[in-house]
């Protein structure tokens, strides 16, 4: 794609979506249209993209927000199957090390396949596990067992058959079934986890973008790894469509707390060294295909939206890249074909305390051998199912 001269035409958008990417799309100034062909931005649903990928014709100036096969990577079962796979071929071909940066993900089984095997582990260790539909979000279908009994219930209700008709021969509804991490790390007493934004703008060679916002969430219980709490589902999941639906929910933190925060609150703790290096480490497994992309609080808001016209920038939609940009907006280059690996010799640490890497000065920001153009006409960054047609007010 020419890159010299930004294109002049009026930039057409089509989207179903009517959360905060509907507002950022117009607030650039560009047009919506229900044209099936003649749109620069199409942001889609991500079934959607799936199914009509292939059979779909993209102009190297049209720009689409999923990847066709996304949900080798983003379906629960799927991105297990993939690491277990990747795992095996690392350590048949004698990459030892490199094996091991797979072993961050807890043991996992597939069910209903790998039911037998799960048992058996089951068997062996004891525990807690955590069941999670393959295909859903916002914490739904979620829940923790300590008994094989809980899973035969699973097996037998029909709630969870696959054949909504209630066919008593119908398999049961696809799951993961994975070792529960009993000892989170936590602040205040609860438990959290963090939203981190990623664009992948190419797959092959792998290109990836952190941004330097994002926040955790919280739970508003405390956290107890207690027999007694193990069904509570308020102290152990942290999506926020479950705890806003807690009795101590605080609406106007909406349970987030910014990245920011989050960090200068650890290194009080811990140091400015270890928690870079902690986010340095959280930067090699961050994989999601659908982070929610409406607020439920004004910072909220106002991040996401930042962050998508960020993205949008980035995608060049305008045609106004060089195509050797390191950074773009609040997004960072951290991976092309391989990690980019910044020479800290030449580098300064960011102080915008974002994500924790090496920012390179300005003046020395050219020729240096890691940068890719932002290419690709697909963008990994998507909206919830659950946000179809939706305005503000939803929360993952
Ligand atoms: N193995 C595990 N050990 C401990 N906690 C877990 C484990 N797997 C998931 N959780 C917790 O369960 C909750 C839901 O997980 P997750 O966010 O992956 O589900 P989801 O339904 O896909 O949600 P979202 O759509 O918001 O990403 C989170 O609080 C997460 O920390």
């Amino acid at each position: 794609m020419p890159r010299s001269s930004s294109r002049r035409h009026q930039i057409k958008f089509r989207t179903s979506f009517s959360n905060t990417i509907y507002d950022v799309l117009v607030g650039r100034g560009w047009k919506e249209t229900d044209s099936e062909t003649e749109w620069d931005v199409h942001w889609a649903e991500r079934e959607w993209v799936y199914e009509v990928f292939d059979t779909m014709h993209l102009e190297p100036h049209q720009r689409i927000n999923h990847f066709r096969n996304g949900r080798e990577l983003c379906r629960k079962d799927l991105l297990v199957k993939n690491l277990k796979r990747m795992k095996r071929n690392l350590q048949r071909d004698g990459q030892v090390e490199q094996a091991r940066a797979y072993d961050f993900m807890p043991l996992s089984f597939a069910l209903p396949r790998e039911y037998a095997m799960f048992v058996e582990e089951f068997k062996r260790s004891g525990g807690i596990w955590i069941m999670k539909p393959i295909g859903s979000a916002q914490g739904r279908g979620i829940f923790l067992f300590t008994r094989l009994s809980e899973i035969s219930e699973w097996r037998t209700d029909p709630r969870h058959r696959g054949d909504k008709n209630n066919d008593d021969r119908a398999e049961p509804e696809a799951y993961i079934v994975q070792r529960y991490i009993d000892n989170p790390y936590v602040i205040g007493g609860k438990k959290f986890d963090i939203r981190l934004y990623v664009l992948v703008t190419s797959f092959s060679p792998l290109v990836a973008y952190l941004y330097r916002g994002g926040f955790a969430r919280f739970s508003h219980t405390r956290y107890s790894a207690e027999p007694a709490d193990v069904a509570n589902n308020f102290v152990h999941l942290t999506n926020v469509a479950i705890q806003k639906t807690a009795e101590n929910y605080d609406a106007r933190s909406g349970g987030k707390k910014d990245l920011r925060s989050l960090k200068l609150l650890m290194a009080s703790r811990h140091g400015m060294k270890a928690v870079d290096e902690l986010f340095l480490a959280i930067e090699r497994v961050i994989v999601n295909a659908s982070p929610s992309l409406s607020a439920n609080t004004k910072e909220d808001y106002a991040l996401k939206c930042e962050m998508l016209n960020d993205a949008m920038d980035l995608v060049d939609v305008e045609a106004k890249l060089n195509g050797d940009e390191e950074s773009v907006g609040g997004f960072d280059l951290i991976y092309e074909g391989g990690v980019v690996q910044h020479d800290p010799e030449n580098c300064e640490w960011s102080t915008r305390l974002g994500t924790a890497i090496f920012r390179r000065p300005p003046s020395s920001s050219s020729g240096s051998g890691a940068a890719a153009p932002p290419h690709g006409n697909a963008a990994a960054a998507a909206t919830s199912d659950d946000e179809r047609q939706q305005h503000h007010q939803t929360t993952t």
